[in-house]
């Protein structure tokens, strides 16, 4: 099976996930709901494993969707984790995934964070800042252990993506800069209680061209034959992630662009690369399904309000996000520019305007491109219980997660009882 077949149109023109009816999964699990493509889950991640062979290896960016269903099958494809919380953390361990192959991103790590995630014995911190690496020596030091440790750098090279998901340029809040950094990998080797590992970076995501990526990392390359040229010991760079895919018609490299634009230059060093991909494993994998409410007209557009909302996919609302909206089953007329709008109160909450479509009340839509940052980035805003997903593998669909109910949405409250 190749990644096309995961989400196709069958010879009636009836949009299929594998070999399932998708207007069958509407009818089954209702609408709105999320639907995962496991050949395409593997597929995303077969190709970087290839692309990558013995030079390193794999720490999926759990941020980017992690549902438990696919964290399991991913740990079971060959997968390390790349997190950012202590709840991705527990996640990753409840799927099955092994903490040796973690490593831990983020700018704010809370202490019990920290202990938890040296308790489980994870491979490596990336620390983005002097405070944050003694309090990991602090914690370290007073559960009488090592830390691993690598630390981001901030190499300040611009992405060329969205301003939101820029995380290497000197202005941002992520990563240390680079002529900060040898100071403290000095400090760091001195220390009993760090055991430094590697050096990280991650300039940004949706990159639609290797060349930052290229850039970054002979940055980062020359930095590494410096440290080990003063007798820090690097075993690893960690790379991160960022590898853009096609919304709708962009042109993305594919992973073996990316692991040769960056592991080129990293190639003399004798270290082993860790890559972080998000985006590139899930986002073509998943797909909204959202059922047309409404069509309605206002002076001079006309609006189909759907089912789904900014609060069970955010991109278009938050980044301007273009995606593909296509009916699962084709009408032959009618076809018109339509805005495709969700029911909450907020004129942000828009997935598509001037889009080409023949649609009717009662339509199933499907919003392609959807696994990554989807579910993940989905809200109870209006109170609206998050939607289910679904896992689509062969001719079987798995309900992963069941569609809230008005009882998750008001779980841990109570009403006021006194005066
Ligand atoms: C540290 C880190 N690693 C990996 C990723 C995954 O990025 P992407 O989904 O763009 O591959 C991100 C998010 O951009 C990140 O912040
Ligand atoms: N949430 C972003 C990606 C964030 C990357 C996090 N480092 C998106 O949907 O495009």
């Amino acid at each position: 099976m190749t990644v096309a077949d995961g989400f196709y149109r069958n010879e009636n023109g009836e949009l299929q996930a594998e070999s399932v009816s998708i207007q069958d999964i509407a009818k089954r699990f209702d609408t709105p709901c999320y639907i995962y493509s496991r050949a395409m889950l593997q597929e995303n991640l077969m190709a970087y494993k290839e692309a990558l062979g013995k030079r390193g290896s794999i720490c999926y960016a759990v941020k980017a969707n992690g549902n438990l269903a696919l964290l399991s099958l991913l740990a079971r494809f060959g997968a390390g984790f790349d997190i950012v919380s202590g709840g991705e953390l527990a996640r990753v361990l409840r799927a099955g995934g092994e903490a040796s192959r973690v490593v831990f991103s983020g700018v704010g790590k809370s202490a019990q964070e920290i202990r938890r995630a040296l308790l489980a014995g994870i491979r490596c911190f990336n620390v983005e800042s002097t405070a944050e690496l003694e309090r990991i020596e602090k914690i370290a030091s007073e559960s009488r252990t090592r830390a691993p440790i690598a630390l981001r750098i901030n190499p300040d090279i611009d992405p060329e993506t969205h301003p939101y998901i820029s995380t290497g340029l000197a202005q941002s809040k992520f990563g240390i800069p680079l002529a900060e950094a040898e100071d403290i990998y000095k400090r760091a080797a001195q220390s009993p209680s760090l055991a430094v590992k590697g050096v990280a970076f991650h300039i940004g995501s949706q990159l639609l061209s290797t060349r930052p990526l290229r850039e970054a990392a002979e940055r980062v390359g020359e930095f590494v034959a410096h440290l080990q040229d003063s007798g820090i010991n690097i075993a690893h760079i960690d790379v991160g992630g960022g590898l853009g895919v096609r919304y709708v018609d962009e042109e993305a490299p594919d992973p073996r662009n990316h692991v040769a634009a960056v592991s080129t230059p990293l190639a003399n060093l004798g270290v082993e690369l860790i890559f972080e991909p998000g985006r590139a494993i899930v986002a073509e994998a998943g797909l909204l399904l959202t059922r047309v409410e409404y069509l309605k007209e206002n002076g001079e557009r006309e609006f189909a309000v759907v089912d789904a909302g900014m609060n069970d996919y955010l991109r278009p609302a938050l980044y301007n996000a273009e995606h593909i909206i296509e009916p699962i089953i084709l009408r032959q007329d009618g076809q018109r520019s339509i805005d495709v709008v969700g029911p909450i109160c907020e004129s942000a909450d828009v997935f598509a305007t001037d889009c080409q479509l023949a649609v009717q009340p009662g339509d199933i839509l499907a919003v392609r491109c959807a696994g990554a940052y989807g579910f993940a980035m989905a809200s109870q805003y209006n109170s609206r219980p998050r939607p289910a997903e679904i896992l689509v593998d062969g001719s079987h669909t798995h309900l992963i997660r069941r569609r809230e109910t008005l009882d998750d949405l008001m779980r841990g409250e109570s009403v006021f009882v006194g005066d």
